[in-house]
């Protein structure tokens, strides 16, 4: 593995503190973090301020910014944050921007040219790619990996009509697991039976709906999108 970012947003400000001075100390390449959501900041400032002291429990590892807004219903736009975060916070490298909103990634890339900008909505990779994405973080690279390779390859190679079809081969099955109601701990399940190495079920509340009677139909659709 070339990088390890080691996540380490957590709902109490002081365990994220320890989890940075932690992956400090192992060796860890960066960090990153969520900001709490239960209790929300009451201001783009008060984010900013968050940020800026879970980085500084460890200020020579390079610090990215989680934005899932879906799941943190935190909604500030990215790009007013990073004009607050450039004077206050110098380790910072960057976004994992997990938004369908490709109008704000845009503006983003283009605006911080001296940050990295990582995708985290898998349907719409190439749509990321195109604006200008740096690189890509997601739950279904865990199994989809070698076919979201040879997407980016065709991107960087310029045989889009290749790397559209297989952003829509990635897309069909997404549909067949968004249509099967599945998320997050079925994918983790699927991350299971595709590697073969035993993950275990995700922590409650998260449950899986997978039943043994899904696995070969899972592993006939990813096995057939190899050959795209
Ligand atoms: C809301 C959500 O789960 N987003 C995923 C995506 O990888 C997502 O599962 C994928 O695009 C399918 O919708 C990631 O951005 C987040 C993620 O994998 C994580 O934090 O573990």
């Amino acid at each position: 593995m070339d990088n390890v970012i080691v996540h380490v947003g957590c709902p109490s400000i002081m365990d994220s503190k320890d989890l940075a001075a932690h992956a400090a100390s192992c060796g860890a390449d960066a960090i990153s973090a969520v900001c709490p959501s239960f209790v929300k900041p009451s201001s783009l400032d008060a984010l900013v301020l968050y940020l800026q002291e879970v980085a500084s429990a460890a200020p020579s590892l390079p610090f990215y910014y989680y934005h899932i807004p879906k799941l943190t219903g935190i909604t500030y736009q990215i790009n007013d944050l990073l004009g607050k975060v450039k004077q206050n916070i110098p380790s910072f490298r960057g976004v994992k921007f997990s938004d369908v909103n490709l109008m704000e990634f845009s503006l983003c890339v283009h605006a911080y040219k001296e940050y990295d900008f990582l995708y985290g909505v898998d349907e719409q990779l190439l749509g990321a790619l195109a604006f200008g994405a740096h690189g890509a973080v997601g739950s279904t690279y865990n199994y989809l990996g070698k076919i979201t390779g040879d997407l980016v390859k065709a991107f960087e190679d310029g045989n889009i009509q290749n790397a559209r079809n297989i952003q829509f081969c990635i897309q069909e099955f997404l549909i067949y697991v968004f249509d099967m109601g599945w998320g997050l701990p079925e994918f983790k399940d699927i991350m299971s039976l595709f590697s073969g190495i035993p993950l275990g079920p995700s922590r409650l509340p998260l449950v899986s709906s997978i039943r043994s009677d899904h696995h070969d139909a899972i592993k006939d659709r990813i096995k057939k999108m190899d050959s795209v």
